[in-house]
C-alpha cells in the first residue's frame, strides 16, 4: 500500500530529476560543441539521453526502484567519466549529481555510492592539483551528511505514514485501505502463478454482549487480543485486516488441501484462548471463500460474506464453506 504511495512519490522525484538534468545539461551541450569540444558535447548529451531514456521506462513498466538505482550508479558514473574528462570545468557537477543520488536511493545506498565515487576521483583525477582536496572534503561531508539527515528523516516520515495510512490504531491489524489494495495483489497473483488463496471474514460472536456487560474497554481489550491470537497463529505472510466493527478478514495463501485444517485450527485456538475478564470464551464464526478462476474483489467477499451468515445463521462457533 505504502509502496505504491512512495513509488508515486519516487516516480514524480524521477520525472522532476529528469527534466532538471535535461534543462541543466543541455546549455552545456551546446555552449562545448560551440567551442569545439566535442567529445565533452557528446558525453553531456549521452547522460541527457541516458537518464531521459531511463525514467521513461520507469514510468512506462513502474520498475522505479530499480530504475532509480540505475540512474543513481549512470549520473555517478557519468559524472566522473565527464570530470576525469574535462577536469577542473566539470568538477562543480559533483554537488547536485551527490545530492540528487539520495533522492534516487536508500540514505545508506546514497552515501556508499558517493564515498566510492569520491575515492574513484581522489585516484584518477587531477583536479586537486588545482582544487584544495581539504576544501572538497569539507563540503562534500557537509553535504553529504544534511542530505542524509535530511533523506532518513524523510524515510522515517513515509513508514510513519504507511502506519497511519494502513494499519487499525486500536488493534493494530492491517485496516480496510489496507485490505483493498491487498486484496487485487492477491487476485493478480492468484490469476497469473496459480497460487491457491482463500479469503475468510471473521466475526465475533455475541461481541454486542460483551460490551453491554463488561463495558466498551473491555470489549476493546476484546478485539486487541483477539487480533493477539490471530496473528500469532497465521503464518507471517498471511495477513489480517479490521473490516470494521468485530468483523475481519483474513487472506491465506496456501494449498486448498489444507485450508480446512489451517481455518479449524485457528478457530479452535481462538475459542480456546480468547475470554473475557471473568474467564467466558469468546467465539467466532467465518465465512470462508476460496480463490477461483474469474473471482473479483467483490465477489470474493461477497462469497465469504454468505457463508460467514450461514455460520451465523446456523448457530455460531464455527466455519462455514463457500462452494461456489
Ligand atoms: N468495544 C468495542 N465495541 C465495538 C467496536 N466497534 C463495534 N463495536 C460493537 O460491536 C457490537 C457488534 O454487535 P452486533 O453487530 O450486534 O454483533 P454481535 O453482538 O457480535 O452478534 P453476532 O455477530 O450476530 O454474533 C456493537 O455493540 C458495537 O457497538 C469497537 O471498536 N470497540
Amino acid at each position: 500500500m505504502i509502496n505504491q504511495l512512495q513509488e508515486k512519490y519516487q516516480l514524480s522525484l524521477l520525472l522532476l530529476l529528469g527534466s532538471v538534468a535535461t534543462l541543466g545539461i543541455l546549455p552545456f551541450v551546446v555552449i562545448r560543441y560551440l567551442a569545439g569540444n566535442t567529445l565533452a558535447s557528446m558525453l553531456d548529451m549521452m547522460l541527457i539521453l541516458g537518464i531521459s531514456a531511463l525514467v521513461a521506462y520507469a514510468y512506462r513498466f513502474k520498475k522505479i526502484r530499480i530504475v532509480s538505482a540505475i540512474i543513481a550508479l549512470f549520473i555517478n558514473a557519468g559524472l566522473l567519466v565527464v570530470v576525469i574528462a574535462n577536469g577542473v570545468d566539470s568538477f562543480f557537477w559533483i554537488y547536485p549529481v551527490f545530492a540528487s543520488t539520495f533522492i534516487l536511493v536508500k540514505p545508506i545506498e546514497a552515501l556508499s555510492i558517493n564515498i566510492i565515487a569520491s575515492i574513484v576521483l581522489m585516484a584518477f583525477s587531477d583536479v586537486f592539483n588545482s582544487i584544495s582536496l581539504i576544501s572538497y572534503i569539507v563540503t562534500i561531508v557537509m553535504l553529504s551528511m544534511s542530505t542524509f539527515v535530511y533523506a532518513s528523516h524523510s524515510e522515517k516520515q513515509f513508514r510513519l505514514l504507511e502506519a497511519l495510512n494502513t494499519i487499525d490504531p486500536l488493534t493494530g491489524a492491517l485496516n480496510r485501505r489496507a485490505l483493498n489494495s491487498d486484496i487485487k495483489i492477491a487476485l493478480a497473483s492468484a490469476e497469473h502463478n496459480g497460487t491457491e488463496q482463500f479469503l475468510a471474514i471473521l466475526d465475533l460472536d455475541y461481541f454486542k454482549a460483551v460490551n453491554d456487560t463488561y463495558g466498551h474497554a473491555v470489549g476493546d481489550q476484546v478485539l486487541q487480543d483477539f487480533v493477539t491470537i490471530t496473528t500469532t497463529n497465521i503464518r507471517k505472510y498471511d495477513r489480517l485486516y479490521r473490516l470494521g466493527g468485530e468483523e475481519f478478514v483474513l487472506l491465506v495463501s496456501t494449498a486448498k488441501e489444507q485450508q480446512q485444517a489451517f481455518i479449524d485450527n485457528l478457530r479452535t485456538t481462538i475459542k480456546k484462548e480468547l475470554k473475557t475478564p471473568d474467564g467466558k470464551e469468546v467465539t467466532v464464526s467465518l465465512g470462508v471463500a476460496s480463490w477461483a478462476s474469474g473471482t473479483t474483489v467483490d465477489t470474493w467477499l461477497k462469497r465469504a460474506d454468505d457463508a460467514l451468515y450461514l455460520a451465523k445463521s446456523e448457530g455460531r462457533d464455527r466455519v462455514t464453506y463457500c462452494d461456489k
